[in-house]
């Protein structure tokens, strides 16, 4: 899977990237990790502009508030948040040749492709000057999660995991009112179902390795919030000790 997604990087997906000679370029660059040195091939790995980004995972379910909060994060941590569900929405009205998949893959509730995904993302972490980055909603699967460290070399810094109930997760995306395809009652009984056999456990693998936040995220948005700041306010010290 991890060879057939490299090899698929490598070859014909185009989505409107015109940077692509940046992306080969850098596959020709030494290699590097934000965090413990993964063990690829050299030949596998891109050097990103973002060596010494913190990069910070957003996960939890459909309506968990991780939009939200990841809006409160930026103005207040000035952080660049990069959302894998809108950046794939973007790929649907951009007439990408990879948009009507994209739709059908989200309105059926399903993930889309990784190496898809991921080549989105690293066009993001490698543009601006920001080296501080949410990535909300991905990895959302560990296909995801194995793509981008084998791609990019690096991990998150740490990972915030948005924790709600079901119901709560329904109502509020039946509430959302911003016009998605994927907030409906069918699609979002699927979205559970997959953010349960597929996200979960991203969510256990980095609450084992020490790297996992889990925010109780009933109550209003500055309760959440409250429980946000001291994890960003402490990698904002840690920053200013190093
Ligand atoms: N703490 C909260 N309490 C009630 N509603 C909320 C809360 N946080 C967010 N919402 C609302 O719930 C919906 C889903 O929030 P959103 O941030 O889009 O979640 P996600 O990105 O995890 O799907 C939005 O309409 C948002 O305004
Ligand atoms: N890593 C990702 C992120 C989102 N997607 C697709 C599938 C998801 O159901 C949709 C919407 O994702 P988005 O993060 O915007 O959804 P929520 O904010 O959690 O409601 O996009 C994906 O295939 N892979
Ligand atoms: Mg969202």
């Amino acid at each position: 899977m991890l060879r057939r997604t490299i090899a698929s990087l490598k070859s014909s997906i185009s989505l409107h990237i015109t940077e692509e000679a940046s992306i080969h370029n850098a596959y020709h660059c030494r290699t590097f990790t934000t965090q413990s040195p993964l063990h690829l091939r050299e030949k596998d790995r891109i050097c990103p502009k973002h060596i010494d980004s913190v990069i910070t995972f957003v996960l939890g379910g459909p309506g968990s508030g991780k939009g939200t909060q990841c809006a409160k994060i930026v103005e207040t941590f000035g952080f660049k948040h990069l959302s894998a569900g809108d950046l794939l929405r973007k790929e649907i009205v951009s007439d990408s040749e990879y948009g009507s998949m994209i739709l059908d893959t989200i309105r059926e509730g399903k993930i889309v492709p990784s190496e898809v995904t991921v080549k989105l993302i690293l066009r993001e972490l490698e543009s601006g000057d920001n080296h501080k980055f949410l990535i909300d909603g991905f990895p959302r699967s560990e296909e995801n999660r194995i793509a981008f460290e084998h791609i990019t070399g690096s991990e998150p810094n740490f990972v915030l995991f948005f924790d709600c109930p079901e119901e709560e997760m329904v109502k509020r995306v039946l509430s959302r009112n911003q016009g998605r395809i994927d907030d409906n009652i069918d699609t979002i009984k699927k979205r559970l179902k997959v953010f349960e056999s597929l996200n979960l456990p991203v969510i256990d693998y980095y609450a084992k390795k020490g790297k996992l936040h889990r925010i109780n995220a009933v109550g209003t948005e500055d309760e959440i919030f409250e429980q946000v700041r001291p994890v960003f306010a402490a990698c904002e010290k840690k920053a200013t000790i190093t």
